[in-house]
Protein backbone atom coordinates (compact mmCIF):
# COMPACT_ATOMS: atom_id res chain seq x y z
CA UNK A 1 0.00 0.00 0.00
CA UNK A 2 1.52 3.33 -0.84
CA UNK A 3 1.83 5.94 1.64
CA UNK A 4 1.28 9.82 1.83
CA UNK A 5 4.44 11.37 2.03
CA UNK A 6 4.26 13.35 5.79
CA UNK A 7 3.59 17.11 6.20
CA UNK A 8 5.99 19.37 5.96
CA UNK A 9 5.06 21.55 8.41
CA UNK A 10 7.53 24.50 8.11
CA UNK A 11 7.12 26.24 4.99
CA UNK A 12 7.34 30.36 5.09
CA UNK A 13 4.15 30.58 3.00
CA UNK A 14 1.85 29.19 5.19
CA UNK A 15 3.10 31.04 8.02
CA UNK A 16 2.52 34.69 6.45
CA UNK A 17 5.61 35.32 4.67
CA UNK A 18 3.78 35.17 1.28
CA UNK A 19 5.10 36.96 -1.98
CA UNK A 20 2.50 40.17 -1.62
CA UNK A 21 4.22 40.59 2.10
CA UNK A 22 7.49 40.17 0.97
CA UNK A 23 6.73 42.55 -1.79
CA UNK A 24 5.05 44.85 0.60
CA UNK A 25 8.10 45.26 2.79
CA UNK A 26 10.67 45.66 -0.18
CA UNK A 27 8.75 48.80 -0.89
CA UNK A 28 8.71 50.44 2.05
CA UNK A 29 12.53 49.17 2.12
CA UNK A 30 12.87 51.19 -1.15
CA UNK A 31 10.24 54.03 -0.38
CA UNK A 32 12.64 54.62 2.85
CA UNK A 33 16.10 54.61 1.02
CA UNK A 34 14.79 56.36 -1.70
CA UNK A 35 12.94 59.34 0.37
CA UNK A 36 16.67 59.56 2.01
CA UNK A 37 18.69 59.43 -1.50
CA UNK A 38 16.42 61.91 -3.34
CA UNK A 39 16.52 64.27 -0.96
CA UNK A 40 19.66 64.09 -1.04
CA UNK A 41 20.67 64.64 -4.23
CA UNK A 42 17.90 67.61 -4.39
CA UNK A 43 19.44 68.42 -1.76
CA UNK A 44 22.97 68.45 -3.52
CA UNK A 45 21.61 70.70 -6.33
CA UNK A 46 20.20 73.05 -4.80
CA UNK A 47 22.37 73.57 -1.81
CA UNK A 48 25.42 73.84 -4.70
CA UNK A 49 23.38 76.80 -5.79
CA UNK A 50 22.79 78.20 -2.24
CA UNK A 51 26.53 78.31 -2.21
CA UNK A 52 26.38 80.11 -5.31
CA UNK A 53 23.78 83.07 -4.20
CA UNK A 54 24.53 82.52 -0.61
CA UNK A 55 20.88 82.97 0.39
CA UNK A 56 20.16 81.95 4.05
CA UNK A 57 17.02 81.56 3.71
CA UNK A 58 17.37 79.05 1.15
CA UNK A 59 19.62 76.83 2.89
CA UNK A 60 17.40 76.97 6.17
CA UNK A 61 14.72 75.80 3.96
CA UNK A 62 16.76 72.96 2.53
CA UNK A 63 17.39 72.10 6.45
CA UNK A 64 13.99 71.74 7.05
CA UNK A 65 13.27 69.79 3.70
CA UNK A 66 16.20 67.16 4.63
CA UNK A 67 14.71 66.44 8.11
CA UNK A 68 11.18 65.90 6.88
CA UNK A 69 13.28 63.44 4.55
CA UNK A 70 15.04 61.63 7.53
CA UNK A 71 11.58 61.85 9.29
CA UNK A 72 9.85 60.23 6.22
CA UNK A 73 12.52 57.41 5.73
CA UNK A 74 12.48 56.99 9.25
CA UNK A 75 8.68 56.30 9.50
CA UNK A 76 8.61 54.21 6.25
CA UNK A 77 11.42 51.76 8.32
CA UNK A 78 9.03 52.11 11.45
CA UNK A 79 6.35 50.33 9.06
CA UNK A 80 8.54 48.04 7.85
CA UNK A 81 9.70 47.02 11.70
CA UNK A 82 5.99 46.67 12.84
CA UNK A 83 5.24 44.78 10.10
CA UNK A 84 7.87 42.42 10.78
CA UNK A 85 6.92 41.95 14.55
CA UNK A 86 3.63 40.90 13.82
CA UNK A 87 4.98 38.39 11.62
CA UNK A 88 7.31 37.00 14.24
CA UNK A 89 4.36 36.93 16.54
CA UNK A 90 1.75 35.05 13.86
CA UNK A 91 5.09 32.82 13.40
CA UNK A 92 5.54 31.96 17.14
CA UNK A 93 1.91 30.78 17.45
CA UNK A 94 1.69 28.78 14.22
CA UNK A 95 4.84 27.23 14.62
CA UNK A 96 3.88 26.37 18.65
CA UNK A 97 0.98 24.36 17.90
CA UNK A 98 2.83 22.22 14.90
CA UNK A 99 6.09 22.28 17.00
CA UNK A 100 4.52 21.09 20.03
CA UNK A 101 3.25 17.95 18.51
CA UNK A 102 6.53 17.77 16.45
CA UNK A 103 8.44 18.19 19.66
CA UNK A 104 5.95 15.23 21.55
CA UNK A 105 6.83 12.79 18.43
CA UNK A 106 10.23 13.76 18.59
CA UNK A 107 10.21 13.04 22.80
CA UNK A 108 8.41 9.60 22.08
CA UNK A 109 11.11 8.61 19.51
CA UNK A 110 14.10 9.99 21.40
CA UNK A 111 13.39 11.67 24.69
CA UNK A 112 11.69 13.89 26.86
CA UNK A 113 14.47 16.71 26.64
CA UNK A 114 15.20 16.69 23.10
CA UNK A 115 12.04 17.24 22.25
CA UNK A 116 12.02 20.26 24.56
CA UNK A 117 14.91 22.14 22.53
CA UNK A 118 12.82 21.82 19.27
CA UNK A 119 10.54 24.24 21.66
CA UNK A 120 13.88 26.76 22.43
CA UNK A 121 14.56 26.49 18.57
CA UNK A 122 11.28 28.38 18.21
CA UNK A 123 12.02 30.96 20.09
CA UNK A 124 15.20 31.97 18.29
CA UNK A 125 13.86 31.66 15.44
CA UNK A 126 11.21 33.90 16.14
CA UNK A 127 13.67 36.35 17.73
CA UNK A 128 15.46 36.69 14.52
CA UNK A 129 12.14 37.92 12.99
CA UNK A 130 11.32 40.41 15.35
CA UNK A 131 15.03 42.00 15.27
CA UNK A 132 16.49 44.50 12.55
CA UNK A 133 18.77 41.36 12.33
CA UNK A 134 15.79 40.46 9.76
CA UNK A 135 15.82 43.76 7.62
CA UNK A 136 19.33 43.38 6.51
CA UNK A 137 19.01 41.91 3.52
CA UNK A 138 16.59 44.35 2.45
CA UNK A 139 18.82 47.22 3.11
CA UNK A 140 21.09 45.59 1.14
CA UNK A 141 18.70 46.98 -1.66
CA UNK A 142 19.64 50.06 -0.31
CA UNK A 143 23.04 49.48 -0.94
CA UNK A 144 22.79 48.83 -4.42
CA UNK A 145 20.83 52.41 -5.12
CA UNK A 146 23.43 54.00 -2.90
CA UNK A 147 26.22 52.42 -5.37
CA UNK A 148 24.40 53.22 -8.50
CA UNK A 149 23.77 56.81 -7.47
CA UNK A 150 27.52 57.25 -7.15
CA UNK A 151 28.41 55.77 -10.43
CA UNK A 152 26.03 58.70 -11.79
CA UNK A 153 28.08 61.32 -9.91
CA UNK A 154 31.08 59.82 -10.63
CA UNK A 155 32.10 56.84 -12.78
CA UNK A 156 35.64 56.24 -10.73
CA UNK A 157 32.76 57.37 -7.30
CA UNK A 158 31.27 54.74 -7.74
CA UNK A 159 33.90 52.27 -8.63
CA UNK A 160 35.02 53.35 -5.38
CA UNK A 161 31.69 52.47 -3.52
CA UNK A 162 31.72 49.33 -5.45
CA UNK A 163 35.04 47.67 -4.42
CA UNK A 164 34.15 49.74 -0.98
CA UNK A 165 31.33 47.39 -0.67
CA UNK A 166 32.91 44.43 -2.35
CA UNK A 167 35.70 44.61 0.26
CA UNK A 168 33.29 44.82 3.38
CA UNK A 169 30.93 41.66 2.32
CA UNK A 170 34.02 39.93 1.60
CA UNK A 171 34.53 40.63 5.27
CA UNK A 172 31.73 39.34 6.14
CA UNK A 173 31.89 36.06 4.49
CA UNK A 174 35.66 35.29 6.04
CA UNK A 175 33.56 36.48 9.31
CA UNK A 176 31.29 33.81 8.35
CA UNK A 177 33.87 31.29 7.41
CA UNK A 178 36.01 31.94 10.55
CA UNK A 179 33.32 31.72 13.45
CA UNK A 180 30.70 28.96 11.79
CA UNK A 181 31.56 25.94 13.06
CA UNK A 182 32.10 27.29 16.25
CA UNK A 183 29.13 29.03 16.40
CA UNK A 184 27.35 25.61 16.07
CA UNK A 185 29.56 24.25 18.49
CA UNK A 186 28.80 26.54 21.21
CA UNK A 187 25.20 26.70 20.48
CA UNK A 188 25.46 22.32 20.91
CA UNK A 189 27.03 22.51 23.69
CA UNK A 190 25.21 24.96 25.73
CA UNK A 191 22.16 23.06 24.39
CA UNK A 192 23.54 19.97 25.75
CA UNK A 193 24.27 21.30 29.26
CA UNK A 194 20.76 22.89 29.60
CA UNK A 195 19.49 18.98 28.57
CA UNK A 196 21.37 17.57 30.51
CA UNK A 197 20.42 19.24 33.74
CA UNK A 198 16.72 19.56 32.88
CA UNK A 199 17.16 15.55 32.72
CA UNK A 200 18.85 16.11 36.07
CA UNK A 201 15.97 17.91 37.46
CA UNK A 202 13.32 15.76 36.43
CA UNK A 203 14.62 13.24 39.32
CA UNK A 204 14.77 15.89 42.31
CA UNK A 205 14.06 13.31 45.00
CA UNK A 206 16.52 10.45 43.51
CA UNK A 207 19.33 12.92 43.05
CA UNK A 208 18.43 14.28 46.32
CA UNK A 209 17.62 10.74 48.48
CA UNK A 210 21.16 9.43 46.94
CA UNK A 211 23.46 12.48 47.81
CA UNK A 212 24.06 13.10 44.21
CA UNK A 213 23.31 16.94 44.29
CA UNK A 214 27.36 17.86 44.27
CA UNK A 215 28.38 15.12 41.56
CA UNK A 216 25.48 16.21 39.42
CA UNK A 217 26.13 19.99 40.14
CA UNK A 218 29.77 19.53 39.33
CA UNK A 219 29.26 17.27 36.16
CA UNK A 220 26.62 19.86 34.82
CA UNK A 221 29.10 23.15 35.87
CA UNK A 222 31.82 21.46 33.66
CA UNK A 223 30.12 21.30 31.01
CA UNK A 224 28.08 24.55 31.47
CA UNK A 225 31.62 26.03 31.85
CA UNK A 226 32.91 24.36 28.90
CA UNK A 227 29.62 25.95 26.78
CA UNK A 228 30.20 29.10 28.33
CA UNK A 229 33.78 29.11 27.07
CA UNK A 230 33.53 28.29 23.92
CA UNK A 231 30.52 30.86 23.64
CA UNK A 232 32.50 33.45 25.10
CA UNK A 233 35.84 32.78 22.61
CA UNK A 234 33.17 32.75 19.67
CA UNK A 235 32.07 36.08 20.87
CA UNK A 236 35.42 37.52 21.13
CA UNK A 237 36.31 36.23 17.84
CA UNK A 238 33.17 37.77 16.25
CA UNK A 239 34.07 41.10 18.17
CA UNK A 240 37.38 41.24 16.68
CA UNK A 241 36.52 40.34 13.41
CA UNK A 242 33.87 43.41 13.93
CA UNK A 243 36.01 45.65 15.08
CA UNK A 244 38.57 45.36 12.07
CA UNK A 245 35.50 45.78 9.41
CA UNK A 246 34.61 48.92 11.25
CA UNK A 247 38.36 50.33 10.49
CA UNK A 248 38.14 49.17 7.16
CA UNK A 249 35.19 50.71 6.39
CA UNK A 250 36.14 54.37 7.79
CA UNK A 251 39.53 53.83 6.14
CA UNK A 252 37.11 53.46 2.79
CA UNK A 253 35.01 56.16 3.45
CA UNK A 254 37.33 58.65 3.83
CA UNK A 255 39.03 57.10 0.84
CA UNK A 256 36.06 57.80 -1.40
CA UNK A 257 35.84 61.71 0.96
CA UNK A 258 39.12 62.21 0.15
CA UNK A 259 39.03 61.36 -3.64
CA UNK A 260 36.08 63.69 -3.93
CA UNK A 261 37.86 66.16 -2.52
CA UNK A 262 40.61 66.38 -5.05
CA UNK A 263 38.00 66.70 -7.59
CA UNK A 264 37.06 69.26 -5.81
CA UNK A 265 40.05 71.35 -5.86
CA UNK A 266 40.16 70.07 -9.80
CA UNK A 267 36.72 72.16 -9.92
CA UNK A 268 35.33 68.97 -11.13
CA UNK A 269 33.42 68.53 -8.37
CA UNK A 270 31.35 70.60 -5.92
CA UNK A 271 31.02 70.88 -2.24
CA UNK A 272 27.17 69.47 -2.47
CA UNK A 273 28.73 66.28 -3.78
CA UNK A 274 31.37 66.21 -0.90
CA UNK A 275 28.55 66.13 1.07
CA UNK A 276 26.74 63.18 -0.39
CA UNK A 277 29.67 61.05 -0.76
CA UNK A 278 29.79 60.79 2.97
CA UNK A 279 25.99 59.69 3.24
CA UNK A 280 26.07 57.54 -0.09
CA UNK A 281 29.33 55.67 1.15
CA UNK A 282 27.27 54.88 4.84
CA UNK A 283 23.96 53.82 2.73
CA UNK A 284 26.93 51.71 0.62
CA UNK A 285 28.88 50.05 3.46
CA UNK A 286 26.01 49.98 6.90
CA UNK A 287 24.02 47.00 5.63
CA UNK A 288 26.65 45.18 5.31
CA UNK A 289 28.67 46.29 8.65
CA UNK A 290 25.10 45.63 10.13
CA UNK A 291 24.89 42.37 8.78
CA UNK A 292 28.52 41.00 10.42
CA UNK A 293 27.44 43.33 13.69
CA UNK A 294 24.01 41.26 13.81
CA UNK A 295 25.85 38.08 12.12
CA UNK A 296 26.02 36.43 15.59
CA UNK A 297 21.99 36.83 15.91
CA UNK A 298 21.81 35.72 12.15
CA UNK A 299 23.53 32.33 12.56
CA UNK A 300 21.92 31.38 15.51
CA UNK A 301 18.72 32.03 14.00
CA UNK A 302 19.21 30.14 10.93
CA UNK A 303 20.98 27.56 12.64
CA UNK A 304 17.81 26.85 14.62
CA UNK A 305 15.88 27.42 11.51
CA UNK A 306 17.28 24.27 10.32
CA UNK A 307 16.90 22.09 13.05
CA UNK A 308 13.49 23.16 13.60
CA UNK A 309 12.52 21.83 9.88
CA UNK A 310 14.44 19.01 9.96
CA UNK A 311 12.67 18.34 13.60
CA UNK A 312 9.84 19.07 11.78
CA UNK A 313 9.84 17.25 9.11
CA UNK A 314 11.23 13.96 10.53
CA UNK A 315 8.51 14.42 13.45
CA UNK A 316 5.97 16.02 11.26
CA UNK A 317 2.65 14.26 11.57
CA UNK A 318 2.20 10.96 9.79
CA UNK A 319 -0.19 11.79 7.01
CA UNK A 320 -3.98 10.21 7.60
CA UNK A 321 -4.13 6.87 5.78
CA UNK A 322 -8.00 5.86 5.32
CA UNK A 323 -9.33 2.51 6.67
CA UNK A 324 -8.61 -0.49 5.16
CA UNK A 325 -12.08 -2.36 4.22
CA UNK A 326 -10.99 -6.02 3.59
CA UNK A 327 -8.82 -5.65 6.89
CA UNK A 328 -10.55 -8.07 9.54
CA UNK A 329 -12.66 -6.42 12.37
CA UNK A 330 -10.26 -6.21 15.87
CA UNK A 331 -6.90 -5.64 16.34
CA UNK A 332 -4.18 -6.95 13.35
CA UNK A 333 -0.52 -6.82 13.09
CA UNK A 334 0.00 -7.20 9.90
CA UNK A 335 3.51 -8.00 9.76
CA UNK A 336 4.68 -5.74 12.18
CA UNK A 337 8.58 -5.09 12.45
CA UNK A 338 10.97 -2.58 13.84
CA UNK A 339 14.07 -2.39 13.11
CA UNK A 340 15.96 0.69 14.13
CA UNK A 341 18.89 1.45 11.51
CA UNK A 342 22.41 0.62 13.66
CA UNK A 343 20.94 -2.57 15.42
CA UNK A 344 22.17 -5.93 14.60
CA UNK A 345 18.60 -7.54 14.66
CA UNK A 346 15.29 -6.00 14.57
CA UNK A 347 13.28 -5.67 17.83
CA UNK A 348 10.15 -6.83 16.86
CA UNK A 349 10.21 -9.21 14.05
CA UNK A 350 7.63 -9.49 11.82
CA UNK A 351 4.28 -10.34 14.25
CA UNK A 352 1.33 -11.59 12.26
CA UNK A 353 -1.19 -11.37 14.81
CA UNK A 354 -4.96 -10.79 14.76
CA UNK A 355 -6.92 -9.75 17.88
CA UNK A 356 -10.66 -10.07 17.35
CA UNK A 357 -13.11 -8.35 19.22
CA UNK A 358 -13.80 -9.20 22.68
CA UNK A 359 -10.04 -10.73 23.64
CA UNK A 360 -7.58 -10.37 25.38
CA UNK A 361 -4.09 -11.22 24.67
CA UNK A 362 -0.74 -11.22 27.24
CA UNK A 363 2.60 -10.04 25.46
CA UNK A 364 5.35 -11.56 27.44
CA UNK A 365 9.17 -12.09 27.86
CA UNK A 366 12.26 -11.07 29.21
CA UNK A 367 13.83 -7.38 30.23
CA UNK A 368 14.42 -5.28 27.33
CA UNK A 369 13.09 -7.83 24.35
CA UNK A 370 10.76 -5.23 23.25
CA UNK A 371 7.77 -4.96 24.80
CA UNK A 372 7.03 -1.49 25.72
CA UNK A 373 8.21 -0.51 21.81
CA UNK A 374 5.80 -3.87 20.80
CA UNK A 375 2.64 -1.37 22.14
CA UNK A 376 3.95 1.98 21.29
CA UNK A 377 3.97 0.59 18.01
CA UNK A 378 0.58 -0.92 18.53
CA UNK A 379 -0.46 2.87 19.41
CA UNK A 380 1.00 4.43 16.54
CA UNK A 381 3.48 6.26 18.66
CA UNK A 382 6.41 4.99 16.47
CA UNK A 383 6.27 4.12 12.79
CA UNK A 384 7.39 0.65 11.58
CA UNK A 385 9.98 -0.27 9.85
CA UNK A 386 7.86 -2.87 7.89
CA UNK A 387 4.20 -3.90 8.47
CA UNK A 388 1.25 -1.77 9.82
CA UNK A 389 -1.34 -1.94 12.95
CA UNK A 390 -4.39 -1.97 12.08
CA UNK A 391 -7.53 -1.43 14.49
CA UNK A 392 -10.90 -2.09 12.70
CA UNK A 393 -8.76 -1.48 9.80
CA UNK A 394 -7.54 2.22 10.82
CA UNK A 395 -3.67 2.52 10.23
CA UNK A 396 -2.45 3.48 14.31
CA UNK A 397 0.60 5.37 12.64
CA UNK A 398 -1.14 6.76 9.64
CA UNK A 399 -4.34 8.44 11.55
CA UNK A 400 -6.26 11.21 12.90
CA UNK A 401 -4.82 11.30 16.35
CA UNK A 402 -7.33 12.88 18.29
CA UNK A 403 -9.85 10.88 16.69
CA UNK A 404 -7.73 7.31 17.26
CA UNK A 405 -6.89 8.47 20.51
CA UNK A 406 -9.82 8.45 21.84
CA UNK A 407 -10.73 4.66 20.85
CA UNK A 408 -8.10 4.12 22.63
CA UNK A 409 -6.62 3.51 25.97
CA UNK A 410 -3.28 3.19 27.42
CA UNK A 411 -1.71 2.68 31.22
CA UNK A 412 2.07 3.15 30.43
CA UNK A 413 4.86 1.25 32.75
CA UNK A 414 5.59 5.12 34.32
CA UNK A 415 2.46 6.41 34.80
CA UNK A 416 2.34 10.11 33.67
CA UNK A 417 -0.29 12.10 35.14
CA UNK A 418 -0.93 15.95 34.01
CA UNK A 419 -0.45 18.89 36.03
CA UNK A 420 -4.25 19.56 36.92
CA UNK A 421 -6.93 17.80 38.97
CA UNK A 422 -7.73 14.13 39.36
CA UNK A 423 -11.30 14.97 37.04
CA UNK A 424 -9.13 16.54 33.83
CA UNK A 425 -6.76 13.95 34.16
CA UNK A 426 -9.45 10.61 34.03
CA UNK A 427 -11.45 12.82 31.47
CA UNK A 428 -8.58 13.98 29.18
CA UNK A 429 -9.62 17.40 29.69
CA UNK A 430 -12.22 19.91 31.48
CA UNK A 431 -14.99 19.27 28.69
CA UNK A 432 -15.92 15.12 30.10
CA UNK A 433 -18.98 14.54 31.23
CA UNK A 434 -18.79 14.16 35.25
CA UNK A 435 -21.06 10.59 34.84
CA UNK A 436 -18.25 9.26 32.29
CA UNK A 437 -15.31 9.34 34.33
CA UNK A 438 -17.01 8.55 37.31
CA UNK A 439 -17.78 5.50 35.47
CA UNK A 440 -14.31 5.12 34.09
CA UNK A 441 -13.44 5.44 37.92
CA UNK A 442 -15.69 2.39 39.31
CA UNK A 443 -14.77 1.02 36.62
CA UNK A 444 -11.08 1.21 37.54
CA UNK A 445 -12.03 0.64 41.03
CA UNK A 446 -10.91 4.04 41.83
CA UNK A 447 -13.79 5.64 43.03
CA UNK A 448 -13.94 5.10 46.65
CA UNK A 449 -9.80 5.49 46.56
CA UNK A 450 -11.06 8.83 44.69
CA UNK A 451 -13.18 10.07 47.67
CA UNK A 452 -11.17 9.49 50.06
CA UNK A 453 -8.59 12.40 48.58
CA UNK A 454 -8.97 15.72 50.31
CA UNK A 455 -10.86 17.31 47.74
CA UNK A 456 -12.19 13.75 46.00
CA UNK A 457 -12.16 14.73 42.01
CA UNK A 458 -10.64 18.28 42.55
CA UNK A 459 -7.25 16.95 44.09
CA UNK A 460 -4.14 17.97 42.28
CA UNK A 461 -2.68 14.84 40.51
CA UNK A 462 0.74 16.36 38.71
CA UNK A 463 4.03 15.01 39.43
CA UNK A 464 4.53 16.55 42.67
CA UNK A 465 1.22 16.69 44.12
CA UNK A 466 1.70 14.29 46.75
CA UNK A 467 -0.56 11.17 45.09
CA UNK A 468 1.22 7.72 46.13
CA UNK A 469 2.27 5.40 43.28
CA UNK A 470 -0.56 3.37 43.75
CA UNK A 471 -3.11 5.54 43.89
CA UNK A 472 -1.75 7.32 40.49
CA UNK A 473 -1.88 4.27 38.88
CA UNK A 474 -5.31 3.94 39.60
CA UNK A 475 -5.95 7.15 38.25
CA UNK A 476 -3.86 6.66 35.34
CA UNK A 477 -6.40 3.65 34.80
CA UNK A 478 -9.38 5.40 35.08
CA UNK A 479 -7.96 7.29 32.29
CA UNK A 480 -7.06 4.39 30.07
CA UNK A 481 -11.15 3.17 30.41
CA UNK A 482 -12.53 6.64 30.21
CA UNK A 483 -15.09 6.39 27.01
CA UNK A 484 -14.83 2.76 26.69
CA UNK A 485 -12.17 2.51 24.62
CA UNK A 486 -12.02 -0.15 21.59
CA UNK A 487 -8.68 -0.92 22.60
CA UNK A 488 -6.73 -1.39 26.05
CA UNK A 489 -3.41 -1.13 26.17
CA UNK A 490 -1.88 -2.07 29.56
CA UNK A 491 2.19 -1.79 30.43
CA UNK A 492 2.87 -3.90 33.79
CA UNK A 493 -0.54 -2.62 35.26
CA UNK A 494 -0.03 -5.21 38.25
CA UNK A 495 2.71 -3.25 39.30
CA UNK A 496 2.17 -1.12 42.71
CA UNK A 497 -1.45 -2.75 43.03
CA UNK A 498 -2.41 -4.43 46.04
CA UNK A 499 -4.99 -7.61 46.03
CA UNK A 500 -8.15 -5.89 46.07
CA UNK A 501 -6.70 -3.50 43.31
CA UNK A 502 -5.44 -6.11 41.19
CA UNK A 503 -8.72 -8.10 41.18
CA UNK A 504 -10.37 -4.91 40.36
CA UNK A 505 -7.97 -4.63 37.65
CA UNK A 506 -9.50 -8.35 36.13
CA UNK A 507 -12.97 -7.18 36.79
CA UNK A 508 -12.17 -3.98 34.38
CA UNK A 509 -10.40 -6.48 31.59
CA UNK A 510 -12.91 -8.65 31.81
CA UNK A 511 -15.89 -6.09 31.28
CA UNK A 512 -13.87 -4.48 28.54
CA UNK A 513 -13.65 -8.14 26.85
CA UNK A 514 -17.88 -8.52 27.43
CA UNK A 515 -18.52 -5.33 25.62
CA UNK A 516 -16.27 -6.41 22.36
CA UNK A 517 -13.06 -4.84 23.27
CA UNK A 518 -9.64 -5.33 22.99
CA UNK A 519 -7.10 -6.03 25.77
CA UNK A 520 -3.22 -6.16 24.84
CA UNK A 521 -1.36 -6.45 28.35
CA UNK A 522 2.12 -6.39 29.07
CA UNK A 523 3.10 -8.85 32.01
CA UNK A 524 5.49 -10.35 33.63
CA UNK A 525 3.14 -12.14 35.67
CA UNK A 526 1.18 -13.91 33.58
CA UNK A 527 -0.38 -16.33 36.39
CA UNK A 528 -2.34 -12.84 37.04
CA UNK A 529 -4.02 -12.90 33.78
CA UNK A 530 -3.97 -16.95 33.07
CA UNK A 531 -7.79 -17.38 33.17
CA UNK A 532 -8.10 -14.58 31.31
CA UNK A 533 -6.07 -14.31 28.15
CA UNK A 534 -7.55 -15.61 25.07
CA UNK A 535 -3.67 -15.89 23.56
CA UNK A 536 -0.12 -15.20 24.24
CA UNK A 537 2.36 -13.01 22.60
CA UNK A 538 6.24 -14.13 23.48
CA UNK A 539 8.63 -11.91 22.78
CA UNK A 540 12.15 -13.24 22.37
CA UNK A 541 15.86 -11.39 21.52
CA UNK A 542 16.37 -10.28 18.21
CA UNK A 543 12.23 -10.04 17.49
CA UNK A 544 12.11 -13.40 17.56
CA UNK A 545 8.03 -14.31 18.46
CA UNK A 546 6.07 -17.03 18.88
CA UNK A 547 2.15 -17.02 19.74
CA UNK A 548 0.34 -19.28 22.70
CA UNK A 549 -3.00 -20.15 22.93
CA UNK A 550 -4.36 -18.68 26.07
CA UNK A 551 -5.86 -20.85 28.96
CA UNK A 552 -9.65 -19.64 27.64
CA UNK A 553 -8.68 -21.98 24.84
CA UNK A 554 -9.78 -19.15 21.88
CA UNK A 555 -8.75 -20.16 18.62
CA UNK A 556 -7.43 -16.12 17.94
CA UNK A 557 -3.77 -16.62 16.26
CA UNK A 558 -3.08 -16.69 12.30
CA UNK A 559 -0.10 -18.96 13.30
CA UNK A 560 -1.52 -21.23 16.17
CA UNK A 561 1.95 -22.45 18.10
CA UNK A 562 4.54 -21.79 15.88
CA UNK A 563 7.79 -20.56 16.67
CA UNK A 564 9.10 -17.63 14.34
CA UNK A 565 11.96 -15.17 13.37
N1 LIG B 1 14.12 3.70 18.57
C1 LIG B 1 14.97 2.84 19.13
N2 LIG B 1 16.24 2.81 18.71
C2 LIG B 1 17.13 1.97 19.26
N3 LIG B 1 16.83 1.10 20.26
C3 LIG B 1 15.58 1.10 20.71
C4 LIG B 1 14.58 1.97 20.19
N4 LIG B 1 13.42 1.73 20.84
C5 LIG B 1 13.70 0.76 21.74
N5 LIG B 1 14.98 0.39 21.68
C6 LIG B 1 15.65 -0.64 22.47
O1 LIG B 1 14.87 -1.80 22.41
C7 LIG B 1 14.99 -2.53 23.63
C8 LIG B 1 13.62 -2.91 24.13
O2 LIG B 1 13.07 -1.87 24.95
P1 LIG B 1 11.62 -2.04 25.61
O3 LIG B 1 11.43 -0.91 26.56
O4 LIG B 1 10.63 -2.22 24.56
O5 LIG B 1 11.80 -3.39 26.42
P2 LIG B 1 10.77 -4.13 27.37
O6 LIG B 1 10.65 -5.51 26.85
O7 LIG B 1 9.52 -3.36 27.53
O8 LIG B 1 11.61 -4.15 28.73
P3 LIG B 1 11.10 -4.18 30.25
O9 LIG B 1 10.44 -5.49 30.49
O10 LIG B 1 12.37 -4.06 30.99
O11 LIG B 1 10.18 -3.02 30.44
C9 LIG B 1 15.77 -1.64 24.58
O12 LIG B 1 17.11 -2.12 24.62
C10 LIG B 1 15.69 -0.27 23.93
O13 LIG B 1 16.84 0.50 24.21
Amino acid sequence: MSRTAPRDGLRLRDLGVTPGFVVTLVLLTLASQMAFLGFLLVMKHLSDGVMDTRNGATAMGFAVLFSLAVALSGWYGHLRTRLLGALAERLGVSLRAEALQAAVRNAVRTDMAQGASVLREITKVQALFASRAALLFLELAGAVVAILVMFTLDTKLGFIGLGSAAVVAGLGVAMHLATRRRLRGSAQAMDEAEIELSAQLSHPDLVRGLGLVPATLSRWQHRYGAALAAEEATHRRTEALHEIETLVSNLLQMGAFVYVGTLLFDGSATAGMLMCVYFLMSNALHPFSHLMTGWESWAGGITAWGRLRRAMRQDSAPAPLPRDPAAPAGLLLDHLAFHPSGLPAPIIGGIALHLPPGSVCTVQGANGVGKSTLLRLVLGLLPPTAGRVLLDGQDSHHCEREEFGARIGYLPQDVQLLDTDVFNNIGRGPDAAPEAVVAAARAAGAHAMIGHLPLGYQTQAGQTAGLSAGQRRLVGLARALFGEPSLLVLDEPEVGLDGTARAELRTAVERVRLRGGIVLVVTHEPQTWADIADSRLILDAGGRWETQTGRRGSALMENGLAAHG
